[in-house]
């Protein structure tokens, strides 16, 4: 049966409380995941419901290296901000911050006593194998994990090691991306079909669903056809109703891809040297999908060694820094999000948005409230915030705006709501 909602248990915001509020920082002291409490809610149905954290899977076929990925990002997640309320809803989901040095400096400026950076919850899914779209393996399991996510990180083995089982017997990035990929295609196609199957025993009550079901069934008549061509869902062009109407499908080819080869160490210095990452890059910007090099292996031994040795550790495998800030900046900008800030004495916070959100529905990601009784928005972008170095003196010196109903927020801005309610 067709699922109606990709949603999954997601932590909600700690609610402030419903006082008549003058936006001023003490209300951004709040929020801790520590303190949250668990809510089944559904993802962008509404503005004020977005959840702070969108989900990224990682998949990939068996024993290449996922598990390790994930532990590494988990526990990297947490060293980069320790005052970051990491917690692990389940054992193999992962909350991590999105590493942002703008918050630091928005931190120190505004002498707050924290920052909170926002975040991605990182789901391990295990590995898939040829035919798991019949059940093969732990199959159906699996595909069913990857429909609740967001974006999806491809696990793709490019390190040779004899002592470590290639299911396939040899390492062949285009193999293995092509079996995975396949899996996705044909589960997509088996939900179409039985999707279609229905829709034309379709007895729409009224005029407004008969629309919607028609925007339904061409939808997925022009993405089967790409789906028999191997190519992904996402590379059908949609009207935005048809888009809408086929969302609740959660199609796994609809969703955005990074390629994540993992490399040996020796390879990480200059990774496109390998010729396994050449290939990769060539088929992920084919597939216009992202790619990011890691070694998972180095990284995990990373998230080991206290901090002051890491950086010692990375000049002696010939890079600068870690792989997994570029990971976790990658996926978050897959995901078309933007990141807004508010500075205050208790707290520097980034907030999570989707790109085009109007500064009402910005301020409902931070409480219903706020949208309900906006009244405006006093907002210097970043590097005016930096240049003046404080939300008074960016009024002095006429940097601060009053934005109204209408603005569209920006990448970076720092905004102090007032409303009433
Ligand atoms: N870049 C790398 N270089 C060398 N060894 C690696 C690298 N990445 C992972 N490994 C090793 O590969 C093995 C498999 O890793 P891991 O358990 O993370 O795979 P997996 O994809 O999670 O497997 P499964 O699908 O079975 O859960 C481990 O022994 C790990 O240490
Ligand atoms: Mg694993």
């Amino acid at each position: 049966m067709a699922r109606t909602v990709c949603s999954h248990i997601i932590p909600s915001l700690l609610l402030p409380s419903k006082s008549s509020f003058f936006g001023t920082h003490s209300l951004f002291s709040r929020p801790s995941h520590f303190d949250h409490v668990m809510v089944l809610g559904r993802r962008f149905s509404s503005s004020s419901k977005i959840s702070m954290s969108l989900r990224a899977g990682i998949v990939g076929l068996p024993n290449v290296g996922k598990s390790t990925l994930f532990n590494a990002v988990v526990e990297n997640g947490k060293a980069q901000a320790a005052n970051f309320p990491f917690c692990t809803i389940e054992p193999n989901v992962g909350v991590v911050a999105v590493p942002d040095p703008r918050l630091h400096k928005l931190s120190d400026l505004s002498k707050s006593q924290r920052a909170v950076a926002a975040s991605i919850e990182f789901v391990d899914i295990a590995g898939l194998v040829k035919g798991a779209s019949q059940g093969e393996g732990l199959g159906n399991k699996f595909l069913s994990h990857i429909r609740e996510v967001d974006s999806i990180l491809q696990v793709v083995r490019c390190f040779e090691d004899n002592d470590i089982v290639h299911v396939n017997g040899k390492i062949d990035p285009k193999t293995d991306i092509d079996v995975i990929n396949l899996e996705l295609v044909l589960s997509d196609l088996d939900q179409i079909e039985k999707r279609l199957e229905k829709l034309k025993k379709g007895k729409a009550k009224d005029s407004q669903s008969k629309v919607k079901e028609e925007a339904e069934k061409s939808a997925l008549e022009k993405i089967q056809k790409v789906l028999l061509d191997g190519k992904p869902a996402r590379s059908v062009t949609l009207t935005d109703l048809e888009k809408d109407a086929i969302k609740h499908l959660c199609l796994l080819t609809m969703k955005p891809v990074i390629y994540v080869a993992n490399v040996a160490e020796s390879d990480l210095a200059e990774p496109a040297s390998n010729p396994h990452v050449k290939e990769v890059m060539g088929l992920a910007s084919e597939l216009q999908s992202g790619i990011v090099t890691v070694s998972a292996q180095v990284e995990s031994e990373l998230s080991e060694l206290p901090s002051e040795e890491r950086f010692e550790y990375l000049k002696s495998l010939g890079v600068n820094e870690s792989g997994l800030g570029n990971l976790i900046r990658a996926t978050y900008n897959l995901l078309g999000l933007r990141t807004y800030f508010t500075s205050g004495e208790k707290e520097t916070k980034a907030w999570t948005i989707l790109a085009g959100m109007t500064a009402p529905q910005a301020a409902g990601v931070i409480h219903s409230d706020f949208e309900r009784g906006f009244i405006r928005a006093e907002t210097v972008a970043y590097d005016d915030f930096v240049t003046a170095g404080s939300f008074a003196a960016a009024r002095e010196k006429g940097l601060l705006r009053a934005e109204g109903k209408e603005y569209i927020v920006q990448e970076g801005d720092v905004m102090l709501f007032r409303f009433n309610v």
